[in-house]
């Protein structure tokens, strides 16, 4: 778990009252790997409920805390988030305490549990509520200026490639080369939740509900990423994780990727948003590039662990391998690609035993639009060939 600052509950008393609510006690939250979180009881809770939770932000700068508490206030009503409460003591509108330099929020606590594993009809949800964050969210203009910086990722690349065997940096610059050469300039962009994994969610995964394919999302959880970024690039981020299964050591450390989870995904994100030709195509490549970043990221925490001394039971670090080895499978994916053609064939020619092909195709969607466009559409096939197969 992630416990990193320690406090007094005199201090949490102080603290909670500051947002009008009554302290009784706080309860470390054993998930969560950058900031320190607790479940709050109040004095009316019952039965060792609890019902907020208290997070002290280790990283992210107070104004960072303020520009997410008005973007929650924003979604609030329209996905389940837990809008930041706002200070009684103070006359502007306020949600953030500065302690340490550091800012400190308390949020209501969301029913529900973060799942083992996901179903189709789940990823199919999360999609649809991804889309339904993206569309939101457009309403604040200019969005720039409620998303935080991204983060550097180019310097952590550069720090760490100086550790890595040869072929791990060559994938690692290989997929960052194709995700330069995308056309990024003209993909769609806006603000995005950049970190939407599976254990940033909660469901109702009661028994009887996950036998019954009813699960439902009763919570979308940190939003301390939020950016101005490619949509395509939240798409694929939360489709990583949510369409993976990672296995652990016993697992031999598996890292088994469903594509027939990625197309629910996809079904329900294009439910509320449809994504572009450009955006289905530049896929694949930002598929490996999410992957890339979530194996810097997790580089990144295991090298502030070492430089800040943190350590001990309380510290919870994810394994960085298991990205590697989703972005050595993405990759291997654009590789194919790269070597495949689909073809459009004529089937009355081809009985005929005449010259058959239509069209030679680099992927599949231009293939598909362009048999749209004939008349008699179902008269044609589309095959999938290597380029050696052609020659
Ligand atoms: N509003 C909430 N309701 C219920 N649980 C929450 C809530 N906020 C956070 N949590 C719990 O705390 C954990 C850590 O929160 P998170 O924001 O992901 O922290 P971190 O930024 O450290 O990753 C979550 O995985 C969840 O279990
Ligand atoms: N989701 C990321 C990193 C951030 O972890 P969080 O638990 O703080 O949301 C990962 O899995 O690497």
């Amino acid at each position: 778990m992630s416990v990193y600052t320690q406090l007094t509950d005199d201090q949490f008393s102080a603290f909670c009252q500051r947002f009008g609510v009554s302290f009784a006690c706080a309860i470390p939250i054993t998930q969560g790997i950058k900031n320190s979180n607790w479940f709050i009881q109040t004095t009316d809770d019952v039965d060792g409920a609890h019902s907020y939770v208290f997070t002290l932000f280790e990283e992210r700068p107070l104004e960072d805390i303020e520009k997410m508490a008005v973007i929650l206030n924003q979604l609030d009503g329209k996905l389940p988030v837990a809008a930041p409460l706002s200070l009684v003591d103070s006359a502007e509108k306020c949600y953030v305490i500065r302690y340490d330099n550091k800012a400190i929020t308390l949020v209501p606590c969301l029913a529900g549990s973060h799942p083992q594993q996901t179903t189709q009809a789940m990823c199919h949800e999360i999609g649809t509520a991804l889309a339904m964050l993206h569309e939101t969210l457009q309403a604040l203009q200019p969005s720039e200026q409620y998303g935080v910086p991204l983060y550097p990722w180019s310097d952590v690349r550069d720090r760490e490639r100086q550790f890595m065997p040869a072929d791990e940096a060559k994938l690692m610059s290989d997929i960052w080369q194709s995700y330069t050469d995308l056309p990024l300039a003209t993909l769609p962009k806006g603000l995005c939740h950049l970190d939407m994994f599976a254990d940033n969610t909660l469901w109702n995964l009661s028994l009887n509900n996950s036998q019954k394919g009813e699960e439902s999302l009763t919570g979308l959880l940190d939003f301390t990423e939020v950016s101005v970024e490619h949509y395509v690039m939240d798409i694929a981020i939360t489709i990583n994780d949510f369409c993976t299964t990672w296995g652990d050591a016993e697992q031999g450390e598996s890292v088994n990727f469903d594509r027939s989870k990625m197309a629910a995904f996809l079904q329900g994100y294009e439910s509320k948003r449809s994504l572009g030709a450009d955006e289905k195509r530049a896929l694949p490549v930002m598929l490996a590039k999410a992957a890339v970043i979530f194996w810097l990221l997790r580089l990144n925490v295991i090298h502030y662990n070492r430089t800040e001394g943190r350590t001990g039971d309380n510290i919870m670090v994810k394994n960085p391998d298991l990205m590697k080895r989703l972005a050595a499978y993405h990759w291997s994916h654009v590789e194919k690609a790269k070597n495949t053609v689909f073809v459009l064939l004529d089937n009355l020619l081809a009985s005929q035993k005449d010259i058959q092909i239509v069209g030679v195709f680099s992927n599949i969607t231009q293939a598909e639009q362009a048999r749209d466009k004939l008349s008699n559409s179902s008269e044609f096939a589309i095959k999938e060939y290597t380029v050696d197969q052609l020659s």
